[in-house]
């Protein structure tokens, strides 16, 4: 097990690049299984944990996929789909395995499915899911932690409404329909610009998807699909926390390839705050020369303030000077970090679906774990402003959604290193990714 080990105190300066969304990616290559004819190309591929698993889940199911980690890119030949059962150890690590679901029935009309079960950030139902791929005509059995879907036909076009604007139901009824007889409405649809990523990604495929990124999405089903080259959108959180990095270290940085439209509700939060956001010709320019002001944020789905950044800005709020209070309305569960951050100096209490913050309060270095993925890089955030050391231990959650954290941030001036729990020798998780 490899620990990051920051000593706080650096002021952040220079130039930072994004690397492709993890959340696009995902379910892009997923959506990779619908193509029957030629060889999708997917670019500017993060080269994250989570993008292993998924191409071994689809290796799994006899697809042809090949990760180019040089070039950042993905090969993937969908012609032949030997398997329709996923793995359990792979759907155990990530969730997002459970996106295989629509395009598997779509294109074999069957899948076995170890059911997702729930994790760190609350209990993650996929009823809307399910919901969705009934109304097109699926059957689902679960028994001895699986779903198994089957469809006695041909999926057919539907108009479903979902009870929750999920990204993940959305993406799977989305592409499910993609390839079913008719047309489907998708109404109260997820609006996140992932979303809107993979429709154009389905379109790129030859699809007809209409709507994305309103929340109602249009769906004329194809017989088949067909290969294409896709770049992949910036991630938005990775563009956040380095922007958060830079406003907490009182620093100034460029973060290049953040799209300033899909990260409207952080970037105005910022300025809030007192932070300067310019937006540059490919990326955003932070500048943070004043003390941080609190303010009150509360999570919500696009284009509101993103769940998965509400560590990040935690961390930000416990520096400001004076009482903030952040709500998490997406997820029931997601403040793990809390009481990590406690063990730090902060100063906060949870009540109810929210954390009361006093900002200001002098933090020092202490050994914390990261409690989920976004909760480990707000760790190393506090950390960068923490007296002291700080270990952040648990790293395999940091690993599925940041391409070289450590790196980035010591490129910018961060005292920070990796270093293997077991040697005590550094680690350079770029080279250690197989
Ligand atoms: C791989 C990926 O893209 N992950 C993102 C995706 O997760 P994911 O797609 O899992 O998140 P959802 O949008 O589905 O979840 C939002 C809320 O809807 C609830 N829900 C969801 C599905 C369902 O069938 N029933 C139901 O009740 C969930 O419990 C949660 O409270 O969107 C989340 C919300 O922006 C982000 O935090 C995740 O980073
Ligand atoms: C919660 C996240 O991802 P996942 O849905 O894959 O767990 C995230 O990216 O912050």
């Amino acid at each position: 097990m490899d620990k990051i080990i920051v000593r706080g105190g650096k002021r952040l300066k220079g130039r930072v690049r994004v690397h492709g969304a993890k959340n696009a990616v995902l379910p892009i290559i997923a959506a990779s299984i619908l193509s029957s004819r030629g060889e999708i190309l997917i670019r500017d591929v993060p080269m994250l944990e989570d993008v292993k698993t998924i191409t071994q889940l689809l290796l799994s199911m006899g697809i042809r996929t090949e990760l180019d980690e040089k070039a950042e890119t993905v090969r993937i030949q969908a012609e032949h789909v030997e398997q329709t059962e996923a793995p359990y150890d792979l759907v155990r690590k990530m969730r997002a395995s459970f996106l295989v679901m629509g395009p598997l029935l779509a294109r074999k009309k069957h899948a076995r499915i170890p059911l997702p079960g729930g994790c760190a950030i609350g209990s993650r139902p996929i009823d809307q899911h399910l919901k969705g791929l009934e109304a097109m005509g699926a059957e689902f059995h679960i028994g001895q932690g699986f779903i198994e879907g089957t469809v006695p036909d041909r999926l057919r076009g539907a108009r479903i409404y979902l009870d929750v604007a999920s990204v993940g139901a959305t993406e799977n009824i989305m592409m499910a329909a993609a390839l079913a007889k008719g047309r489907t409405v998708i109404e109260n649809a997820a609006c996140e610009p992932e979303v809107v990523d993979l429709a154009n990604f389905i379109n790129a495929m030859g699809g007809q998807v209409r709507g994305a990124g309103t929340d109602t999405i249009r769906v004329v089903g194809k017989d088949f699909l067909r290969g294409t080259e896709y770049t992949v959108i910036p991630d938005r959180i990775e563009a956040g926390t380095y922007m958060a990095a830079a406003a907490i270290t009182g620093g100034e940085v460029f973060v290049e390839g953040a799209i300033t439209d899909h990260l409207n509700p952080v970037i105005a939060k910022f300025r809030e705050m007192g932070v300067e956001m310019v937006e540059g010709e490919n990326g955003i320019h932070v500048r943070a020369d004043q003390p941080l002001k609190p303010v009150d944020v509360k999570t919500l789905p696009y284009p509101g303030f993103p769940t998965d950044m509400q560590s990040q800005m935690m961390a930000l709020l416990l520096n400001a000077e004076g009482n903030s209070v952040l709500t998490e309305t997406v997820f029931e569960n997601r403040f793990m970090h809390v009481e990590e951050m406690k063990r730090m100096g902060a100063q906060m209490r949870i009540d109810g679906r929210s954390v009361l913050i006093e900002g200001g309060h002098p933090l020092s270095g202490a050994e914390v774990k990261a409690t989920d993925l976004r909760a480990g890089a707000a760790l190393v955030l506090v950390g960068l402003v923490a007296q002291g050391e700080t270990a952040v231990t648990e790293l395999h959650h940091i690993d599925r959604g940041y391409v070289g954290l450590v790196e980035k941030l010591r490129s910018l001036g961060a005292d920070i290193e990796r270093i293997s729990e077991e040697t005590g020798e550094k680690v350079n998780i770029q080279h250690s990714f197989a």
